[in-house]
């Protein structure tokens, strides 16, 4: 028998377990409650779809996003390290609808030069994502992963996106977007490292 998830899941260390009977009964109320027959031939495997879905798209309650950095390897690059444009798609924490875009992740080793695997920035963008989330914290929640992990003299990650709360429902405004930024350590104190690393990301091609 699952847990109920808890919501210390989404901030700190994940205590949560997926309840998939509890997420189709829900659904199925949901249906009900939206007028819906819930038992015609076309939504009767919905609850069940819709449970799977959640279960995927909030993984990243059931596991700590940062041991995808426990394995490092030093490779004596003591300069800028940059992934741009890593496709991002999370759940607005508000309304449960997709919010997505790219998400820039970057920063610079510690003296020995410590590096993490380019998949691994990926990784951990995309587990951060896998939660209810706001742009902000899913930005902040990034980089301060990389500089627990890697301690790096800087980190910086820099998500655009476009809210679908914002544009189906509610102003409908669609193609405004979103940028968030966080910058930690020399990224965010030196100058010259900050603007290497904004210039990289804006001057991008596509
Ligand atoms: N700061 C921030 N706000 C967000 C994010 N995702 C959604 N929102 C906003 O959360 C707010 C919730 O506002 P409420 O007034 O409580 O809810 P609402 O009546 O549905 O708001 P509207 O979207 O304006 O219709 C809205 O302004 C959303 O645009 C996010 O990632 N970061
Ligand atoms: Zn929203």
């Amino acid at each position: 028998m699952s847990e109920t998830p808890t919501a210390g899941g989404a901030h700190g260390a994940p205590s949560a377990v997926f309840d998939a009977a509890r997420a189709e009964q829900a659904v199925r109320e949901l249906l009900l409650a939206c007028g819906e027959d819930p038992d015609r031939d076309g939504l009767r495997e919905t609850p069940a779809r819709v449970a799977r879905a959640y279960a995927e798209l909030f993984a990243g309650l059931y596991t700590d996003p940062e041991r995808v950095l426990d394995k490092t390897f030093d490779e004596s690059h003591d300069e800028l390290v940059l992934v741009t444009d890593i496709p991002m798609y999370s759940t607005c924490e508000h309304h449960l609808v997709p919010f997505h875009g790219v998400a820039h992740v970057g920063y610079i080793p510690n003296e020995r030069g410590q590096v993490t695997g380019l998949s691994k920035l990926a990784r951990l963008v995309d587990l951060y994502a896998r939660r209810p989330q706001v742009q902000e914290r899913l930005t902040s929640q990034v980089a301060d992963a990389l500089m627990r992990k890697l301690t790096p003299r800087g980190a910086i990650v820099v998500i655009e996106a476009e809210h679908l709360c914002m544009a189906m429902r509610g102003i409908r405004k669609p193609g405004a977007r979103t940028t968030t930024s966080a910058l930690r350590g020399l990224l965010k104190t030196a100058p010259s490292s900050r603007a290497e690393a904004i210039e990289l990301i804006n001057g991008r091609t596509r």
